[in-house]
C-alpha cells in the first residue's frame, strides 16, 4: 500500500463531529471533506438567515430558512461525489441529551466552528470528559484563534476562567470626560436602562463627584471650582463634594444631581424634563468640576429648545449614504426630536410590560433611535463628532463584522491540525492565532506555545469524576445528598458547590444548607447540567461530578454513566510527555528566540463570547 493510499484509508476511519455550520464551519466541511475524511458528523441548531449567505458559501438564496446542518452537509456530499462520504447531520443544540457521553466517545476529535462561550464550554466538558480531542476555531473580524485541546496534555477551554464582567471603559470617562464617540454610546445605553430597564447601580450615568482627578486638582486651588469656562450661574452656590478626612473641606455642603429613575417618574417620563436634566442640569454639575476642563474641552449645555438644526461635526459616510436616514448624520435637532418620539414610545411600552422594565435590544427600533439620539446630543455637549444611526448601532451592539477571509483561513488552520490529530501526531499539536495586521517579522498566522492544564481546573484536572444523568428539573438537593452521593458513590459528608458559580448548595454542616433541600438542581446553575465539585468532609477525598440532563428521568431516577479514578500512573506519565513533547517538536525550537517582549500579541485571546462572530 502506498503512503497515499494508507492516509486514505486512516482518514476514512476516522469519525469527526463539527459543531456548527455557520461562518466557519462552512469552510470547514468544504476543507475536511477534500483532505480525505469520509465520515462527518454535523450539528446546528439554527436555520439559514439572507444575512449568512455573502460567507456561508453551502448556501444559497433557495435556502433561507432551511436547517444549516441539513443543508451543509447535502453540500458537502456533492463536493467529492466520487468518494464515499458519509455525512450525517443534526438540527439540533449541542445541548440535547442525545449527544451525551457515548456519543461524543465515538469521534476522533471535535471540531468547535461555534460562535458562543456556553456552547463551547459544554463541548469542552464532554470533550474532556471522553478524553477526545478538541479543535476549537473562532473568529472576531480580521482576528482569529485555533485552539488544541487534548485532556491532561494542553490546556481546555475552561483552564483559565473568562472574565465575565469586562468594563472597557472607566466610570468616570462615561459619566465625566467622554472623548470618544463609542463613550456617548455607552453613557446611553446606561442611560437607556437607568430610564426604562433594570436600574444597575454600577451604570450610573450622573456626573461623578468622587472622580479622583477633580478631586486631587481642587485641594491645590478650591477657587478653581468657580473658575470653569462653562456656564456656572445655576446652582452655582452648589459644592462639590470632598470626601476628605482631614482636610476640612468635607463640612461644605454638597448638592448631588438628581436621580435620573426618581427625576422620570416625578416628571412622568416628559421628555423635555429629562432632556434637560441630563444635557443641561448634569451638565452644569460636570462644569463645578473645573479642574476637569483645565486641559479639556470644557462640555457645552445643550437645552431643548436651543438645538442646532444644521450640522457641526461629520462622520465619514459617503454622499450615497446621506439619503439614508439610518446612514446620515442627524442634526442635532433631530436628534432631539429622535430622543422626544422614543421616550413617548418607549413610555407607553415600559407601562405595558408585564414586569414594567424594558431590555436593551439593537434591533429594537424605539430603543435604538433613543441610544443613538442620546448618544450624539452628548457628544455635541463634548464637542465630538456625530456619527449615523447605523454607525452606532454597530457600536452600541457590539457588531463585529464576519469576514468570509479570516473564517477561511481559521478553518483551513483547524483542517492541519484535524489532519495531525488523526495521523496519531500529537506531538505535534499547536494553536494558533491569527492577526489582523502582519507582526514585525511579517506573520500573521502565530503559532503558540502548548499550555500545560491548570491543576486547578474544574473541568480537566486529575481528580475522581463521575458523570452521571438525572433530571435536572426534577432531582432535589436532599435526593442528590441521600442517593447518589451518600448512596451510590459512598460520600460520607459531602459538601457540594456549583464549580461555575462556585456556589455551595450542600454542607455537611447540620442546617446549614438545609433550606436548599427542596430546590431542584436545575435552580443551582445546572439548567442544562454542569459540574459539581464535592468533597467528602470524613475522608477529605474530592471528586468531580459531571451531570448531564435527562429530561424523560422522574426526581429519583439516575445513571452513573461514567466513574473514572485520578488517571492511572501509566496514563498520566504518557499524557506528560506527550505535553512535554509537544513543547520541544513545535513551538518550543521555533520561539526560541522570541521573548515575550517581542510577541506581545501571543497572549490576546478571543474568547468574550460576545465577540466571537464567524
Ligand atoms: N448550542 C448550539 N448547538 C448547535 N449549534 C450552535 C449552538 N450555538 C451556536 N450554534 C451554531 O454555530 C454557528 C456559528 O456560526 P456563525 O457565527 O457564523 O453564526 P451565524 O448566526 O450564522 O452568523 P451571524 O451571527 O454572524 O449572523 C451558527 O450556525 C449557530 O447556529
Ligand atoms: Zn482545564
Amino acid at each position: 500500500m502506498s503512503w497515499r493510499e494508507k492516509q486514505t484509508a486512516m482518514l476514512a476511519e476516522k469519525k469527526v463531529l463539527m459543531v456548527g455550520a455557520g461562518g466557519i464551519g462552512c469552510e470547514l466541511l468544504k476543507n475536511i471533506v477534500l483532505a480525505g475524511f469520509r465520515d462527518i458528523h454535523v450539528i446546528d441548531l439554527d436555520t439559514i438567515d439572507v444575512s449568512n449567505l455573502n460567507r456561508q458559501f453551502l448556501f444559497r438564496r433557495e435556502h433561507v430558512g432551511k436547517s444549516k446542518a441539513e443543508v451543509a452537509t447535502a453540500a458537502g456530499l456533492r463536493i467529492a461525489p466520487d468518494a464515499e462520504v458519509k455525512i450525517v447531520f443534526d438540527h439540533d443544540s449541542i445541548f440535547s441529551e442525545k449527544f451525551n457521553y457515548e456519543f461524543f466517545k465515538q469521534f476522533a476529535f471535535v471540531l468547535n466552528a461555534l460562535d458562543n462561550r456556553s456552547a463551547r464550554n459544554h463541548v469542552n466538558r464532554m470533550c474532556m470528559s471522553t478524553h477526545v480531542p478538541l479543535i476549537d476555531g473562532g473568529t472576531a473580524g480580521y482576528l482569529g484563534q485555533v485552539r488544541t485541546m487534548v485532556r491532561g496534555a494542553t490546556e481546555c477551554y475552561e483552564c483559565v476562567p473568562k472574565d465575565e464582567n469586562k468594563k472597557s471603559f472607566p466610570g468616570c470617562t462615561i459619566r465625566n470626560t467622554p472623548s470618544e464617540h463609542i463613550h456617548c454610546t455607552v453613557w446611553s445605553k446606561h442611560v437607556f436602562n437607568q430610564l426604562f430597564g433594570e436600574v444597575d447601580i454600577d451604570d450610573d450615568v450622573s456626573p461623578d463627584m468622587d472622580d479622583e482627578e477633580a478631586k486631587e486638582k481642587l485641594e491645590v486651588t478650591d477657587e478653581g471650582m468657580e473658575s470653569g469656562d462653562g456656564p456656572k450661574e445655576e446652582g452655582g452656590d452648589a459644592k462639590l463634594e470632598e470626601e476628605e478626612e482631614e482636610g476640612g473641606k468635607g463640612e461644605e455642603q454638597k448638592e448631588k444631581p438628581s436621580n435620573t429613575r426618581m427625576m422620570a417618574e416625578e416628571s412622568g417620563y416628559n421628555p423635555e424634563i429629562i432632556f434637560n436634566k441630563l444635557f443641561v442640569d448634569d451638565i452644569h454639575y460636570l462644569l463645578k468640576m473645573a479642574n476637569l476642563w483645565k486641559e479639556r474641552r470644557p462640555p457645552v449645555p445643550q437645552p431643548f429648545g436651543e438645538l442646532a438644526t444644521e450640522n457641526a461635526g461629520s462622520s465619514t459616510i459617503s454622499t450615497a449614504a446621506q439619503m439614508d436616514p439610518a446612514q446620515r448624520v442627524w442634526t442635532p435637532a433631530e436628534n432631539g426630536d429622535e430622543f422626544r418620539k422614543a421616550v413617548e414610545e418607549l413610555r407607553v411600552r415600559k407601562a405595558a410590560a408585564p414586569d414594567g422594565i424594558l431590555s436593551w435590544d439593537k434591533d429594537d427600533d424605539a430603543a435604538m433611535r433613543f441610544v443613538a439620539a442620546c448618544a450624539n446630543i452628548r457628544a455635541v455637549i463634548f464637542g465630538i463628532p456625530m456619527k449615523s444611526l447605523f454607525e452606532i448601532k454597530s457600536m452600541a451592539g457590539n457588531i463585529i463584522p464576519a469576514i468570509a477571509t479570516t473564517n477561511a483561513i481559521i478553518a483551513g488552520i483547524m483542517t492541519v491540525d484535524a489532519l495531525r490529530i488523526a495521523a496519531g501526531h500529537a506531538d505535534k499539536i499547536a494553536s494558533s492565532i491569527l492577526l489582523p495586521v502582519p507582526n514585525f517579522r511579517g506573520m500573521v498566522v502565530i503559532p503558540e506555545p502548548v499550555v500545560k492544564p491548570n491543576p486547578s481546573c474544574y473541568t480537566c484536572s486529575a481528580k475522581r469524576e463521575v458523570t452521571m444523568r438525572v433530571n435536572v428539573e426534577k432531582m432535589t438537593v436532599e435526593t442528590l445528598r441521600d442517593k447518589v452521593l451518600m448512596g451510590a458513590l459512598g460520600v460520607g459528608a459531602p459538601d457540594v458547590m456549583e464549580a461555575t458559580t462556585s456556589k455551595v448548595i450542600l454542607s455537611s454542616e447540620p442546617g446549614e444548607t438545609d433550606g436548599l433541600l427542596g430546590d431542584t438542581l436545575s435552580l443551582h446553575g445546572l439548567s442544562m447540567g454542569g459540574r459539581l465539585l464535592v468533597e467528602d468532609f470524613d475522608s477529605s477525598d474530592e471528586l468531580r461530578l459531571v451531570v448531564l440532563q435527562a429530561a424523560a428521568f422522574d426526581d429519583v431516577t439516575f445513571e452513573i454513566v461514567s466513574d473514572e479514578k485520578p488517571e492511572v500512573k501509566e496514563e498520566g506519565e504518557e499524557e506528560e510527555e506527550m505535553a512535554e513533547k509537544m513543547e520541544d517538536a513545535t513551538i518550543g525550537k521555533k520561539r526560541k528566540t522570541m521573548d515575550e517582549t517581542e510577541f506581545p500579541v501571543k497572549k490576546a485571546r478571543v474568547e468574550e463570547e460576545e465577540e466571537i462572530s464567524v
